[in-house]
């Protein structure tokens, strides 16, 4: 059984789907503790939760007529792997788009191919570096991203450092996002600018510009 904080249907506001609908399946429990978590209602260890199967999920997922699925959370991949694995073959099998948002922390070896990853790499800002299993980044494909969160410009400093350490732009797709309220948008524009920094993209929540940005469920 897997623990669900929610299921909803909404536009993915963040990464290479951004725009499109999906259905999202966020899971309860993080194994770390972001300083800008968003989503500290399914991040503690205590937060609500039901108890769902792959079928429940599937059948949610199938009524929903959605064809491309998220899962996030909290941290998606802290489930039971067996469960989780079974859960990713089957929509594979349904021919649906399977996203997971993952935090850098848990190992992603072992996921199918197909599955599009989008893995954080967590910055100084974020408390967590320390964390980051940097032997998750040569798993990252062309049909996987990674993501920076940026707080700060100690943040964007160390972005750069990263990506040219691991070559990351010309592996998989690369996204900076600002802290939502921590960085204006402009900043990293100008960051890119100034660093001659190719192939990344520069990347808003959509929900929280669309939306009240607190609202849930969306
Ligand atoms: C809530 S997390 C859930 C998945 C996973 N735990 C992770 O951190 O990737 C989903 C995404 O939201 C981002 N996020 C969380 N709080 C944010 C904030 N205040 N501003 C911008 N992005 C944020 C995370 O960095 C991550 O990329
Ligand atoms: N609309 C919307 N898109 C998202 N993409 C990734 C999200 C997440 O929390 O992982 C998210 C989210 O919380 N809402
Ligand atoms: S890893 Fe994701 S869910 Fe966990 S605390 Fe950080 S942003 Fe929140
Ligand atoms: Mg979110």
């Amino acid at each position: 059984m897997f623990k669900v904080n929610e299921t909803f249907v909404s536009i993915n506001g963040e990464g290479p789907h951004a725009g499109q609908l999906a259905f999202f399946v966020r899971f309860q429990g993080c194994n770390l503790n972001c300083s800008y978590c968003d989503t500290d209602y399914a991040r503690s260890l205590n937060s609500e939760y039901i108890e769902k199967s792959t079928h429940d999920l599937v059948s949610e997922i199938e009524q929903s007529g959605v064809n491309s699925i998220l899962l996030t959370g909290g941290e998606p991949l802290l489930q039971d792997k067996d469960s989780l694995s079974f859960l990713i073959t089957t929509l594979l099998d349904k021919g649906y788009n399977v996203d997971i948002e993952t935090n850098g922390a848990v190992d992603i070896k072992w996921i199918d191919n197909d599955v599009n990853i989008i893995m954080d790499y967590k910055l100084p800002s974020s408390n967590m570096e320390s964390d980051m299993l940097i032997a998750n980044i040569k798993s990252l494909q062309k049909n996987d991203a990674i993501k920076f969160v940026c707080g700060n410009d100690k943040d964007l400093n160390k972005v750069l450092e990263i990506i040219d350490k691991y070559n990351l732009n010309k592996k998989t797709q690369v996204f900076l996002s600002p802290v939502f309220g921590m960085l204006e948008p402009s900043q990293i524009v100008e960051f890119i600018k100034e660093n001659n920094t190719n192939d990344v993209k520069v990347q808003l929540q959509l929900h929280k510009i669309i939306w009240d940005p607190d609202m849930r469920g969306v």
